[in-house]
C-alpha cells in the first residue's frame, strides 16, 4: 500500500489540488494507439467533463483510472495511491472510494435494484447485518430519485431513466467521494437527461463529491461542468472552463462547440440564464 489510511482520506484531500494526477499515459491496442503522452488533473469536489469524437478514447481512460485496464506506460494516482501499482490493497483503497456507472449501466439483470444496490457493500463489507445493508441500499435508491418501490423491481421493469437512476444508486453504494459517469443522459429523451443532470448535480453538492463525466451532450457540459477536458490526438489537447475551451483553436473543438448543436446548447444556456436572472431580479 503506496499511501494513507481511510482515517486521513478527507483531510488530505482537503488540502491536495489533484484527486487523480494522469502523467504521460500510453494505452494501445495492438498497433493502434488510443493515447500517448496524455496527462490530466482532476480537482477535488468538480465536475469534469470529458469530451471527445467517438473512439478517441475516454471510456478507457476511465478504464484506466479506475484500474480495469492497466495502461502501457505512464503514471495514475487517485487520491494518492498509485492506481497502475499492481498492489491488491491499492486496488481496493481506489475501489471502495470510486463510485462508477458505465455506459449501459450494467446491473444484474436477474438481481432486483435493492440486490444490486447491495452487491457492492456485500462485497466490501461481508459483516454488515441484512437488515442495516437494506436499509443503506433504501437510502441510496432514494437518493438518486427513485421510489422505495423500487427496490424490489428487476431492471428489465424499469424504464431507460429509472435504470440509469438505479445503477447510480449502486455507484454511490460505498459513499464514494469519486465518481465516474461514461455517458449518463445517453439514451434519454431531453427532458429525462435535463432532470438527471440536475441529479447529479445536486448530488455532487450535497455529498461533495468529484465528478469525472464522460459526455457527447453538449447542453450536460454547459448545465453542470466546471471545467471540461478535451480528448482529441491520443491525449487531452485542452482543459479549462467552458468559455476557455470554446474559444480554443482545434478542428474538432471548433467543430463541437460551433457546430449547429454547439450553438443550440449554448443559447438554451444563456436563455436559462437569463430566465434565472430575471425570476431572481
Ligand atoms: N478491449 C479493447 N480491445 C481493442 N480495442 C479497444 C478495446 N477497448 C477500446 N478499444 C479501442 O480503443 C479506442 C478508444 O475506445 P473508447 O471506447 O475509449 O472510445 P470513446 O472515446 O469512449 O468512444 P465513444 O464516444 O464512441 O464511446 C477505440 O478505437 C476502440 O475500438
Amino acid at each position: 500500500m503506496s499511501a494513507r489510511t481511510p482515517d486521513t482520506d478527507h483531510e488530505d484531500m482537503a488540502g491536495s489540488d489533484t484527486i487523480v494526477r494522469v502523467r504521460g499515459l500510453r494505452n494501445q491496442f495492438g498497433d493502434q494507439v488510443v493515447h500517448d503522452e496524455l496527462d490530466l488533473d482532476v480537482r477535488p469536489g468538480e465536475i469534469l467533463g470529458v469530451v471527445g469524437g467517438s473512439g478517441s478514447g475516454k471510456s478507457v481512460l476511465m478504464r484506466s483510472i479506475i484500474g480495469l485496464r492497466p495502461p502501457n506506460a505512464g503514471q495514475i494516482e487517485v487520491m494518492g495511491v498509485d492506481a497502475c501499482s499492481g498492489d491488491p490493497e491499492d486496488r481496493l483503497y481506489i475501489e471502495r472510494r470510486s463510485g462508477v456507472l458505465f455506459q449501459d449501466g450494467a446491473l444484474f439483470s436477474s438481481l432486483t435494484v435493492g440486490e444490486n444496490v447491495q452487491v457492492p457493500l456485500k462485497e466490501h463489507y461481508p459483516g454488515l447485518p441484512d437488515s442495516l445493508r437494506y436499509e443503506l441500499a433504501l437510502l441510496k435508491v432514494k437518493l438518486a430519485g427513485l421510489p422505495a418501490s423500487a427496490l424490489e423491481k428487476l431492471p428489465a421493469q424499469l424504464s431507460g431513466g429509472m435504470r440509469k437512476r438505479a445503477a447510480l444508486a449502486r455507484a454511490l453504494a460505498l459513499d464514494p467521494p469519486l465518481l465516474f459517469l461514461d455517458e449518463p443522459t445517453a439514451g434519454l429523451d431531453p427532458i429525462g437527461a435535463a432532470a438527471f443532470d440536475n441529479l447529479i448535480r445536486t448530488l455532487q453538492q450535497a455529498l461533495g463529491l468529484t465528478v469525472f463525466l464522460i459526455t457527447h451532450d453538449l447542453d450536460t457540459l454547459y448545465a453542470i461542468c466546471d471545467r471540461v477536458a478535451v480528448l482529441a490526438d491520443k491525449r487531452v489537447v485542452a482543459i479549462g472552463a467552458l468559455d476557455e475551451i470554446e474559444r480554443f483553436d482545434h478542428p474538432w473543438v471548433q467543430d463541437y462547440f460551433h457546430g449547429p448543436r454547439g450553438r443550440a446548447a449554448q443559447q438554451s444556456q444563456r436563455r436559462g440564464r437569463h430566465v434565472q436572472g430575471t425570476q431572481h431580479g
